[in-house]
């Protein structure tokens, strides 16, 4: 399986309808190259432009979306798209990742859980989801995470419980606090022996240096491949049996006391 990171740079001088046009044809330049495609958290507002959250917020069905489901069909290609700032029916907001398949179809919707801020931004603007979400991505069921969840490892150990074999980590993770990034995405993916595809932005907004560093970790914890700061796309080939050979080597998971026991052949 062939996986493409898009680390796209966020800056605030790009207007948001013109980064969405231009990831829209990144997406359909991976026609032939890749199999599932990877963007980056709230890459079309930026994940700490608070003051574009409300007016660019997108129904469910915006144009962030219908975008990324014409790309997915043009392109051939799984596409997890990120995130957007999501405006629900009942008013509230939520950074809502959405997954396509190849005919442009949705196969997932995930509403980030832990919202980062403390006591502003994200935090306080937007609603917290309330589900565990994992894509049907053949061969490669991936579990959802955006970004600070990053930092919950019972949000991953339960998607692992509902069959992920990897996971996808959408980020806008701040240059300041890089080494955790890499550190906390090799960590879920040693302890989950699953792989983990964390994609984040490059550039900066909102006087935020975003970090870049995107990188694929096997379920080893090995670094299969790892980005520099500025805009780039990661290619790498990964091998799903993997998951099951090391799950079956180093059968750690089955020796869990606590929580909710694996389940059978897991
Ligand atoms: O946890 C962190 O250090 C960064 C989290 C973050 O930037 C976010 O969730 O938007």
């Amino acid at each position: 399986m062939r996986v493409s990171l898009l680390q796209i740079a966020v800056d605030q001088d790009e207007p948001v309808a013109a980064r969405r046009a231009r990831v829209a044809t990144l997406v359909r330049a991976r026609r032939g190259v890749a199999d599932l495609v990877v963007l980056p958290e709230l890459w079309p507002v930026g994940a700490f432009a608070y003051d574009l959250f409300e007016p660019e917020a997108e129904p469910a069905e915006g144009p962030t979306y219908r975008a990324m489901s014409e790309a997915a069909a043009d392109a051939g290609v799984w596409l997890h798209a990120g995130s957007v700032v999501e405006r629900a029916p009942d008013g509230r907001l939520y950074n809502t990742a959405l997954v396509f398949g190849p005919s442009g179809e949705p196969v997932a919707r995930y509403r980030k859980i832990h919202r980062f801020g403390f006591d502003k931004g994200e935090a306080v603007m937007m609603a917290p989801g309330d589900e565990l979400v994992t894509a049907p991505v053949p061969d490669l069921p991936l579990g959802l995470a955006t970004c600070y969840d990053l930092r919950f490892p019972e949000l991953f150990r339960g998607l692992v419980d509902a069959g992920a074999l990897g996971f996808v980590v959408s980020a806008g993770w701040p240059a300041r606090r890089r080494e955790h990034w890499t550190l906390l995405s090799r960590a879920r993916a040693v302890e989950n022996q699953a792989y983990v595809l964390a994609c984040g932005t490059a550039g900066g907004h909102a006087g935020v240096e975003q970090a870049g560093h995107s990188l694929v970790v096997d379920p080893w914890g090995e670094v299969l491949a790892e980005a520099g700061t500025g805009e780039e796309i990661l290619t790498v080939t990964l091998d799903p049996a993997r998951v099951a050979e090391t799950r079956e080597q180093f059968p750690a998971l089955k020796d869990r006391l606590l929580g909710t026991p694996p389940p059978p052949g897991r």
